[in-house]
């Protein structure tokens, strides 16, 4: 049998849907998320992405063939190159200057989740740390796709964060997740059922911890 993405998913489906359509997802889709709560978790945001900028550099060092090394490097220049650089922009219209950000403490769900990852990474192999980092890059495209379909979802400027749910509706962060998701199908349909549910306890711990994050942007807590 040759296992897929799709597998992953559905050995999570309750923890998965719990972390898509998570109440700050749907709060920000209906444009009624508190203000305050959409910038504590901006700014966590911020700390969160460098640190998974670093889990897709460990998968690079990780990476034994071009083709892996491709696809830690497309990672990589997602969460870096596009989503770290609109995101600060965006802080900087929420208020939050580059300045603050640089100086911002670490919340505990922002240093269990990414720890958690770089740990996973280190200790496994390059499999086990792509499925680690797959909820992240795989996860937020269904979000931007889903808020996009769903006809509650307020959009363009009645909306105040109409602007987030564009840049991951948007074709670049889309095919950078589809990339991801066609290198996991490729490992994945090579692996044995054991080593399958491996791979399912630790994409199911990565789900938990997005799920912790959004409660952590909702309750703002560090
Ligand atoms: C917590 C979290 N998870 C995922 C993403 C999408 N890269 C993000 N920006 N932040």
């Amino acid at each position: 049998m040759a296992f897929t993405f799709d597998d992953l998913q559905r050995a999570c489906q309750s923890e998965w849907d719990a972390y898509i359509r998570h109440d700050f997802v749907q709060q920000l889709g209906n444009g009624t998320l508190a203000g305050d709560a959409f910038r504590h978790y901006l700014k966590q945001d911020y700390l969160f992405l460098i640190q998974f900028g670093r889990a897709y550099a460990l998968a690079a060092y990780k990476s034994p063939t071009l083709d892996d090394l491709r696809q830690a490097k497309a990672g990589l220049e997602a969460i870096i190159g596009l989503e770290l650089g609109l995101h600060i922009d965006y802080c900087r219209q929420w208020g939050i200057s580059e300045a603050e950000l640089q100086a911002l403490p670490e919340a505990r769900a922002t240093m269990a989740y990414t720890r958690y990852v770089l740990d996973t990474g280190n200790r496994g192999d390059l499999l086990d740390l792509h499925v680690a980092l797959a909820p992240c890059l795989v996860g937020y495209a269904q979000i931007g796709k889903w808020l996009s379909e769903r006809p509650e979802t307020v959009r363009g400027e009645a909306n105040p964060y109409d602007h987030w749910i564009c840049m991951y509706e948007g074709a670049e962060f889309q095919q950078a997740a589809a990339a991801e998701e066609a290198w996991l199908n490729r490992e994945l349909a090579e692996i044995s059922p054991r080593r399958f549910e491996q791979l399912v306890r630790i994409f199911r711990d990565a789900t938990r911890l997005e799920i912790d994050f959004w409660d952590m942007g909702l309750n703002q807590r560090m």
